[in-house]
């Protein structure tokens, strides 16, 4: 059996296909991961004033995934399309919008022989525990992305779960089992569900607008006014277009009466500053909970390891800082150091776009302050974290829990169809 998943998120979207044996042939429940396309061009949410251009934008991927699959399976192979943080803001912003870039994508995906199962913004909720799932299902032993069952042992059998942080471009996720939580206190973060026969109880937390792009939208709004920026590196400078940094739900409110078209980016490399800057976006005053990590919101206290994946691995892999078996001291010292470095330098590196190259400084500070302040992580548990490269967006699981040939027992989970 085949299927095919989209991952629309806000800055980019990928296809995957996955296979796993018929029930006739020796049903083992693995999926593999067979085939991924990422998708030219933004997310589907940046062609608002475009619908039709989303649309147009997958069709390279779902001709490949046309030559992947074999023909005999094409018209019982589902095809599901996710959208996350993206379009959920799009819609929030401008909800005829979002809609017209739906049925932009859904005419687009018609048009392929596909069993196309419709195409919806996942809720935070769903997006947090769909990465939890797949971060548990991973193998690590395994290098080709084979995604199994073993984890899923009873917890009497000894095994530790493991929590699931996700940093996309518009919104962030924690997700984790924690022996201090069992749903009372603050049930909208409590997410159950059933699988291979045990019951998992899991905290879940999406933070619209604390992807990494948003928040560093906050950051720059913040600093429009002052000469330089302590995020960007020494001799870097850029004209930034008010407009367009402001043109998003998570900053519109912050857009001052009368500003210029334009403003000057300079930057002066200080990991400190910055980092005052970064905190500043969270909101530690209040909390009606026993305990919280930012912003009010309810985090019990954390437990276990973690597998972080997306953004977390994009920019500590590039900053070579994915081992968290170095003090998280030396870990900042090296990060105020690159942060240091003047841009003249930074930009000789190759293979990576200048736009990324520009932001690594901002997000591994962004990366360490949302972890240690706003999380809670200390010196201690920051070593349980693992960078992971593998994780082919969470909720490509979507797929997996709406298909009935899974053997997987997942009936109560909170999906709304
Ligand atoms: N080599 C790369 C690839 C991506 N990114 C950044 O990683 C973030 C995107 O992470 P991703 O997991 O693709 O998030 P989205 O799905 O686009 O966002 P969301 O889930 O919030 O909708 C973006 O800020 C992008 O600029 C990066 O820094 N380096």
């Amino acid at each position: 059996n085949y299927g095919i998943v989209l991952d629309a998120g806000s800055s980019h979207t990928a296809l995957y296909i996955y296979a796993w044996p018929a029930e006739k042939d020796n049903n083992t429940g693995r999926v593999e991961q067979t085939h991924s396309c990422k998708v030219k061009g933004k997310g589907i949410s940046s062609y608002a004033s475009q619908p039709w251009k989303a649309g147009e934008s997958l069709t390279l991927c779902m001709q490949e995934a046309e030559q992947k699959v074999p023909n005999k399976r094409h018209h019982e192979t589902p095809l599901y399309l996710g959208a996350t943080a993206g379009m959920r803001l799009l819609n929030m912003e401008n909800s005829s919008a979002s809609d017209k870039v739906f049925q932009a994508v859904e005419k687009a995906l018609q048009k392929f022989p596909f069993s196309y199962q419709g195409a919806r913004i996942l809720s935070g909720q769903e997006e947090g525990a769909f990465g939890w799932v797949t971060v548990n299902y991973l193998d690590d032993l395994c290098s080709c992305c084979v995604l199994t069952s073993m984890r899923f042992l009873s917890p009497s059998q000894g095994l530790e779960t493991t929590g699931a942080l996700d940093l996309g471009g518009a919104s962030t996720q924690i997700s984790f089992v924690s022996d201090n939580y069992d749903g009372s206190e603050s049930p909208s973060n409590s997410v159950t569900f059933r699988l291979y026969g045990n019951d998992y109880n899991l905290y879940t937390h999406s933070f619209l607008c604390y992807g990494k792009d948003q928040v560093l939208r906050l950051a720059l709004a913040q600093q429009t006014q002052v000469n330089f920026h302590p995020c960007f590196h020494p001799g870097y400078t850029e004209i930034k277009n008010y407009s367009v940094l402001y043109d998003s739900p998570c900053v519109s409110g912050r857009k001052p009466q009368g500003a210029p078209e334009n403003f000057t980016l300079r930057g002066n490399g200080s990991f400190g500053q910055c980092q005052e800057i970064v905190k500043s976006v969270f909101n530690f005053t209040s909390c009606k909970y026993s305990q919280c990590s930012f912003n009010g919101v309810f985090q019990p206290l954390l437990q276990g390891p973690f597998g972080a994946f997306s953004a977390y691995y994009f920019v500590m892999n590039f900053l070579n800082l994915t081992d968290t078996s170095i003090p998280l001291d030396t870990v900042k010292d090296k990060l105020a150091r690159y942060c240091a470095t003047p841009w003249d330098e930074i930009k000789l590196h190759t293979g990576v776009k200048l736009s990324y190259l520009a932001e690594y400084c901002f997000s591994g500070t962004y990366i360490l302050t949302l972890l240690t302040e706003g999380y809670n992580f200390t010196s201690e548990s920051y070593s349980n974290i693992k960078f992971i490269k593998k994780v082919s967006r969470s909720y490509a699981t979507l797929f997996l829990l709406h298909t009935p040939q899974m053997p997987h027992d997942l009936s109560s989970f909170p999906v709304d169809h």
